[in-house]
C-alpha cells in the first residue's frame, strides 16, 4: 500500500554531535534534507522528536534532586528546542515546516490542536509535533503513536540508531537476532525495549504499523517509505 501520510519518530540523540554536545548542525541538515525529500515525493509528513539528547526525566529524577514530574517538564521543553531547530533546518532545505507544541508556548510556536494540524498536513507543510504528549510519565514514543492515531497516519516510522527490532538489545547482547516482522503482542510480551510498552499497546489498539529502521544512512527515510530500506515491521 502506498503511504499517503506518515509519522516519523526521531530520537533526540539523532541530533547530537559525536562529542556528545546536544546539537550537531551538519547532522541536523542531513536529517532535514531527508525529511524534505520525503515530503517532496508527495507523502504528508508529521514528525515527533524526542529530547533525550538534552534531558531524560526518569534519569534526572533518579539522581534525587528533583521530582519526576518536574524533570519530565524539563524533558518536554527539550523536545521543543529540538523541534524548532528541526523546523528551521527543514525550512532551510526548501520545504515549509510548522511546529505545534502540546505544551502551550504561543510566543514560540503554535499550540497543538488536531484540526489545525490536519490542515497543515493537507497544505503540504511538514508538521513537527513538540512537547511529547504534554504529560509527565510518558515518552515521545507514546506521543508519536498517539499523534499518528489521531491524525490518521498510515504508519509510524521509528528512525533510530539500530536497523530494526531484535530479540534483545543488540548493543548489550551480541547473540540478539533481528526480526523482519513481529506483532505488537510479541513486542510487549518479549519486553523489547526499542519502544515502551505504552506505545506498543496504543499502536495495537489503533491498528497502527510501526516500522523501525536506522537513520544512520543518508536517504533512509525515503528508502523505507518506498519499501526498499532495511527495517523491521511491527504489525498485527
Ligand atoms: N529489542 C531491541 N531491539 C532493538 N533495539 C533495542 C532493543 N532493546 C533496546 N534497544 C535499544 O533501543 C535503542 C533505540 O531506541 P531509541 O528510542 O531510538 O533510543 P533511546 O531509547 O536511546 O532514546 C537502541 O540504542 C537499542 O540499543
Ligand atoms: O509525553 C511526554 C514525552 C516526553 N516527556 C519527557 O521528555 C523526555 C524526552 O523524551 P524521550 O525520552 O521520549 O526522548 P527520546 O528518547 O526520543 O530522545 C522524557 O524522558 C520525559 O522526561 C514527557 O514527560 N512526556
Amino acid at each position: 500500500m502506498q503511504t499517503k501520510r506518515a509519522l516519523i519518530k526521531l530520537s533526540g540523540e539523532a541530533l547530537a554531535a559525536p562529542d556528545g554536545y546536544w546539537l550537531h548542525p551538519p547532522t541536523l541538515s542531513t536529517l532535514a534534507e531527508d525529511i524534505a525529500a520525503a515530503a517532496r515525493s508527495g507523502v504528508e509528513i508529521a514528525v515527533v522528536i524526542g529530547g533525550g539528547n538534552v534531558i531524560r526525566g526518569a534519569r534526572v529524577s533518579a539522581a534525587g534532586w528533583i521530582d519526576r514530574a518536574t524533570a519530565d517538564s524539563m524533558g518536554m521543553l527539550a523536545t521543543v528546542m529540538n523541534s524548532i531547530a528541526l523546523e528551521s533546518a527543514i525550512n532551510a532545505a526548501g520545504v515549509s515546516a510548522r511546529t505545534m507544541s502540546a505544551v502551550s508556548m504561543p510566543t514560540i510556536c503554535e499550540t497543538y490542536a488536531r484540526q489545525p494540524a490536519l490542515h497543515h498536513l493537507a497544505r503540504g507543510h511538514v508538521l513537527i509535533l513538540a512537547g511529547g504528549t504534554g504529560n509527565p510519565f510518558f515518552t515521545t514514543d507514546t506521543a508519536a503513536v498517539l499523534r499518528a492515531a489521531e491524525l490518521k497516519c498510515d504508519t509510524v516510522m521509528k528512525a533510530t540508531n539500530v536497523d530494526g527490532v531484535y530479540t534483545a538489545d543488540p548493543k548489550k547482547d551480541p547473540t540478539a537476532r533481528r526480526y523482519d516482522r513481529l506483532t505488537h503482542d510479541e513486542a510487549i510480551q518479549g519486553n523489547l525495549k526499542i519502544m515502551d510498552t505504552a506505545a506498543f499497546a496504543l499502536a495495537r489498539e489503533a491498528g497502527l504499523h510501526i516500522v523501525v529502521f536506522s537513520i544512520q544512512e543518508k536517504g533512509s527515510i525515503s528508502a523505507v517509505l518506498g519499501g526498499q530500506g532495511r527495517a523491521t515491521t511491527v504489525a498485527p
